[in-house]
């Protein structure tokens, strides 16, 4: 079997071509392969009836989620060097995504509409999804504002802070991720609005914990950004492993992610 080690604006993978064998990780499997190859996520590309490919995804703890943007443009970049097409198809549990060129080793991936309702998120009660009530704390830092939540097909809180570099995210992020108000866990953002189309971002990823660059926590934290008026709809988001361009279209509603794709190597397993 295929395997490859990727990563996206930092964000590390290992991918491996499940499309001829029925073969699925156990857990252990997942966070042997996770911890070898130190990637955030580990993701298996399998047959899919009708679109070019289906993807499953990890955590690098071995829970299974059904959205990771990242990995998406990886296996965008895989699939349309494969197909030799300009747009590739991608379906994961959550969504049909597609993947296309956008030049310079660049990758966009149209990842659907961003869900706003408290029971998509799903919060463990109904609460105002621009600011939710999570009391946390003390913490030694700034004050937190009251994070807005979203969900990519997997769930956000974002924080809006003056200095990202004011927050011990991983003494601070766990707090966020398991709180009672999110039944499924949340991945957890803090965003510095530099101006209307810049944004410094870290993430405290769920299950996955502080990882260099998270793709649905960009577009997450453009969408939020964006509701409450902080940018417009169109954003550089500038990550610890890379930038990411994040486009939430009128048009359609759909959210547009753009940035980097690394193969670091691939091998037979
Ligand atoms: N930790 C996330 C999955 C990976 C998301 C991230 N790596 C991305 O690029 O979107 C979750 O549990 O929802």
């Amino acid at each position: 079997m295929k395997l490859w080690k990727m990563n996206g604006a930092g964000n590390a993978f290992a991918i491996f071509d499940a499309r001829s064998t029925a073969f699925t990780p156990t857990t252990e499997q997942i966070r042997k392969i996770a911890a070898d190859l130190k990637a955030d996520q580990v993701i298996a590309m399998e047959r899919d009836a009708t679109k070019d490919v289906f993807m499953r995804i990890w955590n690098s703890d071995g829970s299974e989620v059904s959205a990771c943007g990242n990995a998406t443009r990886c296996v965008g970049l895989l699939m349309l060097d494969e197909t030799g097409k300009d747009r590739v198809t991608i379906q994961t549990e959550a969504d049909m995504l597609r993947a296309t060129r956008a030049g310079e080793g660049l990758i966009t991936v149209d990842m659907g509409s961003p869900q706003m309702g408290w029971e998509d998120i799903p919060l463990s009660e109904k609460m105002d999804v621009r600011g939710v009530d999570v009391k946390i704390g003390p913490i030694d830092a700034p004050i937190l504002s009251r994070p807005a939540v979203v969900s990519m097909g997997n769930p956000h809180a974002v924080f809006f802070v003056k200095d990202v570099a004011a927050y011990d995210i991983p003494a601070i992020g766990p707090l966020v991720e398991w709180h009672p108000l999110f039944p499924k866990g949340t991945n957890v953002g803090f965003a510095q609005v530099i101006d209307r189309e810049t944004i410094r971002l870290r993430v405290w990823e769920r299950a996955a914990g502080l990882t260099r660059a998270c793709g649905t926590g960009a577009c997450a934290a453009l969408v939020c950004a964006a509701r409450a008026g902080l940018t417009g709809r169109k954003a550089r988001m500038i990550l610890d492993g890379g930038d990411l361009t994040i486009d939430w279209r009128e048009s359609d509603d759909h959210v547009y992610m753009t940035g980097p794709v690394e193969l670091e190597f691939e091998a037979e397993i």
